[in-house]
């Protein structure tokens, strides 16, 4: 059983306005393949591992119950950020920075904004998703923890590991690797190179919970799991690797069910006073059928996955 959706997000979130993927259904449950549309087919196999792992083996014993998330806060007015946190519940939130759209001063007062709405007990992390160069980093780090009064981490503020160190260096603020990890071996490099305080860990780019997790422990670093934007069927992958780390230090990145206009489940992982719980299984996607795509969306989808598949058992 295999079923296309697509769910158009409450605001353009990394260049996309409609989040889409295939819902597979196997013995074990549902699972998500919803690789980016810039992924190669290549990039994608992992993807595709991830979504058979959940439907057709299931995920390792949990070691909680429950896992802390931020919510996240995408390129948005001050005003409609410091909303968006204030009915998140959550007490640590993520705000996208350095975005073409945006300048440092619209981040500061992004950022200004989202402590206001947190309080002072709240974390603020920011995200740059590659956009810095050092200089720039280290400048725009500055203000930024001064107009967060403090943040928690900076994600990702340039392209590469060497440059993550050199702003490591020169700054008193947590760096954290996102991008930086997407291959198994990535996560070891991050942290030899001293480049990251903290290791960004997404389910599916690395193959599954299971694959995952094992790279969260051979890198030493503390883990955040972030989601991908997937509907509650891929956040749940997730939650069982959230669940399942022998340390969780940080909020996760998982509470993003907010940045879509709706959900494909009923049972849908929103965060309630800024948790979400760990399930042993994805919840049914009983809602799918609300959220179908177009036959042209279908077709291009069920013909990727094909040569995903292909490219898998080859
Ligand atoms: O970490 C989060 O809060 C949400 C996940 C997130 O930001 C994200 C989601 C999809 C693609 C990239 C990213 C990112 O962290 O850059
Ligand atoms: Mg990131």
């Amino acid at each position: 059983m295999a079923f296309v959706y697509a769910v158009p997000l409450r605001n353009r979130f990394r260049g996309i306005t409609v989040r889409e993927g295939v819902l597979l259904q196997g013995p074990a449950g549902w699972g998500e393949f919803c690789p980016f549309a810039d992924y190669s087919d290549s990039a994608s196999v992992p993807w595709l591992a991830s979504a058979v792992e959940a439907s057709e083996i299931g995920w390792p014993e949990p070691v909680r119950e429950r896992v802390e998330v931020n919510t996240t806060v995408p390129v948005v007015a001050p005003e409609r950020a410091h909303e968006m946190v204030a009915e998140s519940g959550c007490r640590t939130a993520k705000v996208k920075v350095a975005d073409p759209r945006s300048s440092i001063v619209d981040d500061c007062e992004r950022v200004a904004a989202v402590r206001d709405a947190l309080g002072g007990n709240g974390a603020i992390r920011v995200d740059a998703n590659m956009a810095w160069d050092v200089g720039t980093a280290v400048k725009a780090i500055r203000e930024l923890d001064r107009a967060a009064g403090g943040l928690e981490y900076v994600e990702q503020p340039c392209p590469s590991i060497e440059e993550l160190a050199a702003v490591r260096k020169q700054v008193e603020v947590r760096i954290a690797a996102d991008e930086s990890i997407r291959r198994a071996e990535d996560p070891l490099k991050v942290a030899v190179a001293g480049a990251a305080d903290v290791a960004v860990i997404k389910v599916a780019p690395l193959g599954g919970v299971r694959r995952a997790l094992e790279v969260a422990q051979a890198c030493g670093l503390p883990c955040v799991v972030s989601s991908a934007v997937e509907t509650s069927v891929g956040l749940a992958a997730g939650l069982a690797l959230a669940g399942a780390l022998p340390d969780l230090g940080f909020a996760c990145g998982l509470g993003t069910m907010s940045l879509l206009t709706g959900d494909v489940a009923t049972a849908s992982l929103s965060p309630v006073d800024g948790y979400l719980p760990v399930p042993r299984t994805a919840p049914a996607p009983d809602r799918a059928g609300d959220f179908p795509a177009d036959a042209t969306t279908r077709d291009t989808w069920l013909a990727r996955l094909a040569r995903v598949r292909a490219l898998s058992i080859s």
